[in-house]
């Protein structure tokens, strides 16, 4: 997920001293430390000879089950892939037909934290370099427009926009460190520091789970003003307005700021996809079982099983249960233990569900799981014209540039000018959308959308003909309306925290009935930080650490696992009376 007080505004009034530890999403739900698990010499664990070779379906081919299944096959376990669209799912990067390949553009993913310490073990591990994303503000970034009510305000820094735009900066982190104890937990999570952590986050969560973002802007005296509210919805924090956001619960809001999900984006050159592609590639440098050389890509014969059509529980040899997946060829196959990592509506919505499958009341935690909308188009055009000097009515320049990243309260919110370099072709995503914004778009067809797009820019650039530098079809997507998605990314709404706790502790399934034990859920949705592909690593290996203990496996004890230290760092349990 992104969203501009501005990052520089935001680091501005919380600088990162030097001598600090950094920042890294560690908690503060669960304040596992998944970087040091991975970075351990004795690994992440390991299953008993007698299970070396078993298989374990992993459904879903997006990061999180790309993730488990390198992890299981690791261990020596056999992990059977199914995906129903394609390699890396919400990684998903698009080229434009026509184009050169190098052109591309990202429908889903496109910015990682530096935070996400987890993601980036396996970024390093695909041999993936980043380079700085142009967001708002960002230092990386030539130029940022800020358009609303129809005023546009040119800005190479925060310092270059009226006034206000610092009181509201000012009223939110006023309000973070008064409502929400922002220093505190920050230094909590740089310092590691689990106890005091967690005794102030499991007060905020009793005290502010049914609240939404809104009404927790609404509470606090720094902002009284509704104008500096609706600024603040427009212009947000760290990447872009985060209004659409304002019905969800705050708890989701704080854990992106506590963390820094938001703030020093990254970019993966070449496209986020590469990174599921390359771990379905890799070969690990010392297999267990397996013979040298082998991957995924090799294990499935080279490409991952179709879509699963049916998930039951059926009766183990040992006289357990197992899960059968049924999938679009007509093929069965069961299996001692399972991994999903698709989001969780699919499970009601386009897989035949046993209802034995999960507890009653995980269950209701699906039912209720709340995503985001989120739409994007991009463009391909003939050069970064963007750069060009403005020329103002006299004909001479202005200092300018013709264009810059635009954030507006036009319908087209967010628009980004991505290079490849002087004079190459770029791209350009004319619009990033969440939620309402987000449908806004759906009905309309690509070309629709950019007739739209096109108008609103013009609005704000009168002078500027973006048409005539375009040199292909656009490229667009509205998760909402793909049907191997079914939305964006999970956003927990007021009152959700008990369900979330149930979804993302499921891994641990010792407390579970006997016959609901084996499959296990992982994924973006699972996760505490949906939105952010982090999550989406660390609930693939609480997944790993699950099936691995369901195999009888173990951990080092020098490198306890996610499920090993639970009951010290679990989840604050809130009271279901
Ligand atoms: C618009 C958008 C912007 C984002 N921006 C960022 C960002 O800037 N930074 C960031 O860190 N994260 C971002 N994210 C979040 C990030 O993309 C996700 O956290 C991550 O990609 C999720 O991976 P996953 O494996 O959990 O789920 P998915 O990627 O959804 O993978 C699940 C897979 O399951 C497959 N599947 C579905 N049904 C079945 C079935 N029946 N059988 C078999 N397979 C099935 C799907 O095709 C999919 O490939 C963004 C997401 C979106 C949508």
């Amino acid at each position: 997920m992104t969203s501009t007080v501005p990052t520089a505004a935001h680091d501005d009034q919380h600088a990162t001293a030097a001598d600090q530890p950094p920042l890294t999403m560690f908690g503060p739900d669960f304040p596992f430390a998944y970087d040091d698990y991975l970075a351990h010499p004795a690994g992440i664990g390991q299953v008993p000879a007698t299970a070396h070779g078993r298989e374990v379906a992993v459904i879903g081919g997006g990061l999180s089950g790309i993730v488990a299944a390198h992890e299981l096959m690791r261990m020596g376990l056999r992990p059977v892939v199914y995906e129903a669209d394609r390699i890396g799912g919400r990684l998903r990067t698009d080229t434009f037909p026509g184009c050169p390949p190098e052109l591309t553009a990202e429908m889903g993913a496109m910015r990682f934290p530096p935070s996400s310490t987890a993601l980036a073990h396996y970024i390093r591990l695909a041999g993936l370099r980043t380079e700085p994303f142009p967001n708002p503000l960002a230092p990386a970034t030539p130029s940022t427009v800020v358009d609303l009510k129809g005023r546009a305000h040119y800005a190479r820094t925060l310092d270059d926009l009226p006034e206000v735009y610092r009181t509201v900066m000012d009223a939110w982190n006023t309000c973070l460190e008064e409502g929400a104890d922002f220093s505190a937990v920050q230094h909590a999570i740089r310092h590691r520091d689990v106890p005091r952590l967690r005794e102030i986050w499991s007060r905020l969560v009793e005290r502010l789970d049914n609240q939404t973002f809104y009404g927790f802007l609404c509470d606090s005296p720094a902002f009284s003003s509704f104008r500096h509210r609706e600024i603040f919805g427009q212009v947000g924090f760290g990447t872009g307005g985060w209004d659409t956001d304002f019905p969800n619960s705050v708890l989701e809001i704080l854990r992106v700021v506590y963390t820094g999900a938001d703030d020093d984006h990254r970019g993966i050159v070449g496209g986020s996809q590469q990174l599921p592609e390359r771990l379905w590639d890799r070969a690990p440098a010392k297999p267990v079982h397996w013979p040298h050389g082998t991957s995924l890509r090799s294990l499935h014969g080279g490409a991952p099983r179709p879509a699963v059509t049916r998930l039951t529980r059926t009766a183990a040899p040992d006289g357990g249960t197992a899960v059968t997946v049924t999938d679009a060829s007509g093929a069965v196959r069961t299996y001692p233990a399972a991994v999903f990592t698709a989001q969780s509506w699919l499970l009601l919505a386009k897989i035949d569900c046993d209802e034995a499958l999960l507890p009653i009341d995980h269950w209701t935690a699906v039912e209720r799981t709340h995503y985001m909308q989120s739409s994007k188009l991009f463009v391909p055009v003939d050069r970064p014209f963007w750069r060009d000097p403005e020329i103002g009515s006299d004909g001479r320049p202005t200092g300018r540039d013709t264009m810059s990243m635009t954030l507006t309260d036009r319908m087209t919110r967010g628009t980004y000018l991505l290079e490849n370099g002087p004079d190459r072709p770029a791209a350009m995503c004319l619009s990033y959308t969440w939620c309402d914004d987000s449908s806004k778009w759906l009905p309309l067809s690509a070309a629709e959308r950019l007739e739209v797009m096109l108008k609103s820019l013009r609005e704000i650039y009168p002078g500027v003909d973006v048409r005539r530098h375009i040199i292909g079809d656009p490229v667009t997507v509205s998760w909402e309306d793909e049907p191997w998605f079914m939305g964006a990314f999970k956003a927990n709404l007021p009152g959700h925290y008990r369900y979330q706790r149930r979804l993302f502790t499921h891994f641990v399934q010792d407390r579970l009935p006997a016959d609901r034990r084996g499959l296990f859920l992982a994924g973006d949705d699972v996760s505490w930080t949906a939105g952010w592909a982090e999550g989406a690593v660390q609930t693939a290996l609480n997944a790993v650490w699950g099936v691995m203990h369901h195999f009888g496996g173990a951990t080092d004890s020098s490198n306890p696992g996610p499920g090993d230290v639970y009951e010290s760092i679990e989840p604050v349990a809130l009271p279901e009376d």
